[in-house]
């Protein structure tokens, strides 16, 4: 773990008793703040998701976003841009959510492409430089020269250099995640928000993309907040997890977090976190959110189990 992320500790959350509550850091010791909520609550169609969450993301962290479907993971990330209002003091890189520009990257849930699609992987990248002036010239030649500069820079670093010239469409999906976190990074943001970068990808492709993410992380020193559905592929790589519930939420290493005391206490119901013979958590009898949400994600319902990540607990 990098020192900053050692050093930065969560401030969460509800219900009391937290893990994170017991590890504050110093003044001193803390890294600067990128990500900051204090009793930050979010209400959607005139239902309150979730409220009273406290985080503090510090920088170069990696950090995931967890919980059941339909809790609030990718409204979380949507608030974080400004896109969606949030009640409570939320703080983005010292600014208002939606303020911080490109210094913020994001990678939305699963696009997928047409398989017909002509447009190049490397052009699909540079919509992530000039994509807010689209069908406009560049005005400087020099101006268009860094932008292809950068993103052929960008298309090297996700490892995609070979197949970026190939229409997208016909990328496969790992290849295509791969395409639109370069994207994502070609204005070199500080902060990157992945929601869900892993869905739909078979598991080697989860491992590959996990350690890519990992290693813009650890290596380029960019802080990301990663909704994750299952957080095996990158539990090893993680700093800190977020757990969301309806009431609140809980923040600590996953190791303090994917337990069965703490999410009995978070869910106030008896879930039982188990550890299988190769290092996985299964986490039996996570709530489901309340019945408002049309589930994506079939087989994941009340009382069923859930992979949760492996190796750490
Ligand atoms: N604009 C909206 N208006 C009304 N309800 C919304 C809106 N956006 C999201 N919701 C609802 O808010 C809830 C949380 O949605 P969100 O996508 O944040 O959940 P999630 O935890 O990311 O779920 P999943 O794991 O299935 O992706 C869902 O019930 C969803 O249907």
């Amino acid at each position: 773990m990098r020192p900053a992320a050692r050093a930065a500790r969560a401030a969460a959350t509800h219900p009391p008793g937290a893990p994170s509550e017991a590890s504050q850091p110093s003044q001193s010791s803390a890294p600067r703040s990128v990500v900051s909520l204090r009793d930050a609550s979010v209400r959607v169609g005139g239902r309150v998701l979730w409220s009273g969450v406290d985080l503090e993301v510090g920088a170069g962290e990696f950090v995931a976003v967890l919980g059941p479907n339909g809790v609030g993971k990718s409204t979380l990330v949507k608030a974080l841009l400004g896109v969606l209002p949030a009640e409570g003091g939320l703080r983005v890189l010292d600014r208002p959510p939606g303020r911080a520009g490109e210094r913020v990257g994001y990678l939305p849930q699963r696009r997928s492409f047409d398989p017909s699609l002509r447009m190049r992987g490397l052009d699909v990248v540079g919509l992530g430089w000039d994509g807010d002036r689209w069908g406009l010239p560049a005005p400087w030649t020099a101006g268009r020269k860094a932008a292809r500069r950068r993103v052929e820079e960008v298309v090297e670093l996700v490892g995609a250099s070979a197949y970026a010239r190939r229409p997208i469409g016909q990328c496969s999906g790992g290849e295509q995640q791969r395409l639109l976190i370069a994207q994502a990074l070609v204005r070199r943001p500080e902060l990157l928000l992945l929601d869900e970068p892993l869905d739909s990808l078979d598991l080697p492709n989860q491992a590959a993309v996990a350690a890519l993410i990992g290693r813009i992380c650890r290596e380029e020193g960019v802080t990301v907040v990663m909704v994750a559905h299952d957080v095996n592929p990158i539990l090893s790589r993680l700093d800190r997890v977020v757990y969301l519930a309806e009431g609140g939420a809980v923040c600590g290493t996953p190791a303090e977090v994917i337990t069965s005391e703490t999410l009995t206490r978070l869910y106030r119901t008896p879930v039982e976190v188990l550890s299988t013979s190769d290092g996985r958590l299964v986490v039996v009898g996570q709530p489901e959110a309340p019945a408002h949400h049309a589930d994506r994600h079939t087989g994941q319902r009340t009382g069923q189990r859930t992979e949760q990540g492996g190796g750490r607990s």
